[in-house]
């Protein structure tokens, strides 16, 4: 069992004393895109660990801790809670594991998440999976997902909904500008998803195809969520409407 990973990236093995460093892929993607479909497959054939913070969460408030409510009040709002308590699970998440390799699905969440877990840690993931889907059918996914989820409501898919395009696209945005982007198209059926998927991880070094190479295009402020001219899609994400500003 390791005993602590700090902000040198290198996780002490507790038994061999040797020092190892961490690889860290993040898998980002909207509410109910299939990050954890995808993840679970993954596992099974790149031996990595899946660790979604979305369920971390949810065990921590099963297992009664003082965070407990607080927790599972901003789950119900579809807000994102303070890095340091996600961060902390997912640290001992990866203690506990003797895996040197791990899937983090669902986080960094925003700014705040990416730029706390990195000085923690030290930890920079090899390459960001972004599973990209529509609005549309990821909310058909959520409403028939009946895995008792209290966030699967389409009030609360709505708030979800809304923090993913203020607050996670730019997160995914931050990662594209620095090369680290692999994005799939997840509106497929889920072994269509799952061949796409292979690739990345076959090839982790092939740069995602950038979303400026269209001539019709309109760079938003952001640079990364460009648009077609009149179509208001937004070329990054399945998103249509507003994502950035032109
Ligand atoms: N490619 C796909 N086609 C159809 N249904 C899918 C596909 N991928 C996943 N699903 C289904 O959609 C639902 C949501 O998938 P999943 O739980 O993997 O999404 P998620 O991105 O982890 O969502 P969340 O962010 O809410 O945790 C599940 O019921 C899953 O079986
Ligand atoms: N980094 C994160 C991840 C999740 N949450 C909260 O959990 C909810 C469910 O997450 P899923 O990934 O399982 O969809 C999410 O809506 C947030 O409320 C978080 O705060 N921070
Ligand atoms: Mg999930």
């Amino acid at each position: 069992m390791g005993t602590a990973i700090d902000a040198s990236n290198k996780v002490q093995n507790g038994s061999s004393l040797v020092e190892k460093k961490l690889k860290v892929v993040f898998v980002l993607g909207g509410p109910g895109s299939g990050k954890g479909t995808q993840c679970a497959n993954i596992v099974e054939h790149f031996g990595y660990t899946h660790l979604s913070a979305g369920d971390l969460l949810r065990a921590e408030i099963k297992s009664g801790s003082e965070n407990g409510t607080m927790i599972q009040n901003m789950i119900k709002e579809g807000k994102i809670v303070p890095s340091e308590v996600t961060i902390k699970l997912l640290q001992r998440a990866m203690q506990e594991n003797n895996n040197d390799k791990f899937l983090i699905d669902g986080f960094p969440r925003n700014e705040e998440n990416r730029a706390a877990f990195e000085s923690v840690t030290g930890i920079e993931p090899e390459f960001v999976l972004f599973v990209d889907c529509s609005a549309e059918e990821m909310e058909r996914r959520l409403l028939s997902r009946n895995q008792g989820r209290e966030d699967d409501n389409i009030d609360t898919i709505r708030k979800r909904f809304k923090v993913y395009m203020e607050s996670s696209l730019p997160v995914i945005e931050y990662y594209n500008s620095k090369g680290k982007v692999r994005k799939i198209d997840a509106g497929k059926p889920i072994g269509e998803v799952f061949e796409a998927v292979k690739a990345v991880f076959t090839s982790p070094n092939d740069k995602v195809e950038q979303c400026n190479a269209s001539q019709k295009v309109k760079r938003s402020k952001l640079g990364l969520f460009a648009r077609k001219e009149n179509s208001g899609k937004c070329l990054l994400c399945c998103f249509w409407m507003k994502c950035g500003s032109s």
